[in-house]
């Protein structure tokens, strides 16, 4: 009877590798001695040190020659939220997740940490210093948040320690850093298009914003924690900088950082929220006619005037978690890190 070789705990398996996440993430694996495969429906990079394999998730025969030896998985990959396509984010992160789950079992996988989001809980209302015990969000904002819902229960359920696979999830919030195609791009955008002179509410909503290196220390630590006696097994885990600051001094930060103007006059949120309600269903109804992409969609509305943090505590007592870069730093560094989209440039 052939043996079955235990797969090397250094070597480690990035389902979205090419991402933003992800690419940050196998960069630090590398530098702890990991060596990495790299499953992504695109390459976006070479790093030696890392083998990449080109496919769709949901497609088991494609995932299995990148789990080939590997003990442990991280699961970051996702459609962007921005897409708000129903069935691409269901077949993605439902069925696809599903599939996932069973090519590491099959492919003799022992531990699997999946990037999951701290919206999953989020419904558009307030949620300050929110735990983990927080129920999910009976009515999720978006077909994105609806199926992260989906993921996150799929994976923790499969967690089994006599089956000897493992899961834990990460719920990160607001991400931003260096090569982020989301947050700063998008607001620059907005910027040079005249739309962000205006605060939507008071102004004094409290929001997680975290830098990318915190998220991927995160990961790395809820992996090596990872282990049959650990609390860990099947729970998720809170990770942000820990420093809620007031949404729009962060996009000001930003904004003046890269040499915009930081906005100033204030709209009420339920006349912004209603609009942005009107516009999307406008473009639900015309969507056969005419293409178009609101830039204030409900989902940035309810996020842009709402208080949503949450508390990292169970990370700090069962992970030993604690952010590696303040927020001032991560601020600057990501400022630093976009001479292109400096207004002028
Ligand atoms: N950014 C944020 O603020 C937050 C993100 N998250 C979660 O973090 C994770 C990483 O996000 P982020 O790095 O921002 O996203 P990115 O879009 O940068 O990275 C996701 C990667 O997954 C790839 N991908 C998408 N669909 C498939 C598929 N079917 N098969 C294989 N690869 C696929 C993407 O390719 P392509 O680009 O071609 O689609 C991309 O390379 C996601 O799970 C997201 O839900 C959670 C909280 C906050
Ligand atoms: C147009 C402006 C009102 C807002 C511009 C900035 C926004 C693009 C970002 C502010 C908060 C961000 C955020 C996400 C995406 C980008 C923002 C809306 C997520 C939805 C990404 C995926 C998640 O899991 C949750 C994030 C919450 C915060």
């Amino acid at each position: 009877m052939a043996t079955r070789v235990r797969p090397s705990s250094k070597r480690c398996a990035v389902i979205g590798g090419s991402g933003f996440l992800g690419r940050h993430l196998v960069e630090k694996l590398l530098d702890r001695g990991y060596s990495v495969s790299v499953f992504d429906i695109r390459q976006s990079y070479e790093l030696p040190g890392v083998t990449f394999h080109q496919g769709d998730l949901c497609d088991k025969q494609a995932l299995l020659p990148a789990l080939k030896d590997v003990s442990l998985v991280f699961h970051c990959a996702s459609p962007a939220p921005a897409s708000d396509d129903r069935g691409l984010f269901e077949r993605v992160n439902i069925q696809g997740t599903r599939t996932v789950i069973q090519a590491c079992i099959e492919a003799g996988v022992q531990k699997m940490v999946l990037t999951s989001s701290a919206s999953v809980v989020f419904e558009g209302t307030d949620i300050e210093n929110g735990r983990e015990d927080l129920p999910y969000a009976k009515k999720p904002i978006d077909f994105y948040t609806e199926t992260k819902i989906q993921q996150e229960k799929l994976v923790l359920e499969a967690c089994d320690k006599d089956k000897g696979f493992l899961t834990v999830a990460i719920r990160p919030h607001g991400i931003f850093g260096p090569r982020d195609p989301q947050l700063v791009p998008i607001l620059v955008d907005t910027a040079r298009r005249g739309k962000m002179k205006f605060i939507i509410g008071d102004g004094t909503n409290l929001v997680d914003f975290t830098f990318v290196e915190n998220v991927v220390h995160g990961h790395i630590l809820a992996a090596e924690r990872l282990r049959p006696d650990s609390p860990a097994c099947g729970k998720p885990y809170h990770i942000t900088n820990d420093e809620p600051i007031k949404f729009w001094d962060f996009m000001s930060e930003v904004l003046v950082g890269l040499g915009y103007a930081a906005p100033r006059y204030h709209l009420p949120y339920a006349l912004v929220y209603g609009l942005a309600l009107l516009l999307w269903l406008l473009a639900l109804i015309l969507h056969p006619l005419v293409s178009f992409k609101p830039t204030f969609t409900p989902m940035r509305v309810a996020l842009a005037g709402t208080h949503h943090y949450y508390s990292c505590d169970r990370a700090k007592e069962d992970l030993g978690y604690k952010p590696v870069v303040g927020l001032k730093e991560g601020i600057e560094r990501t400022v630093q890190s976009y001479p292109h989209l400096r207004q002028g440039a």
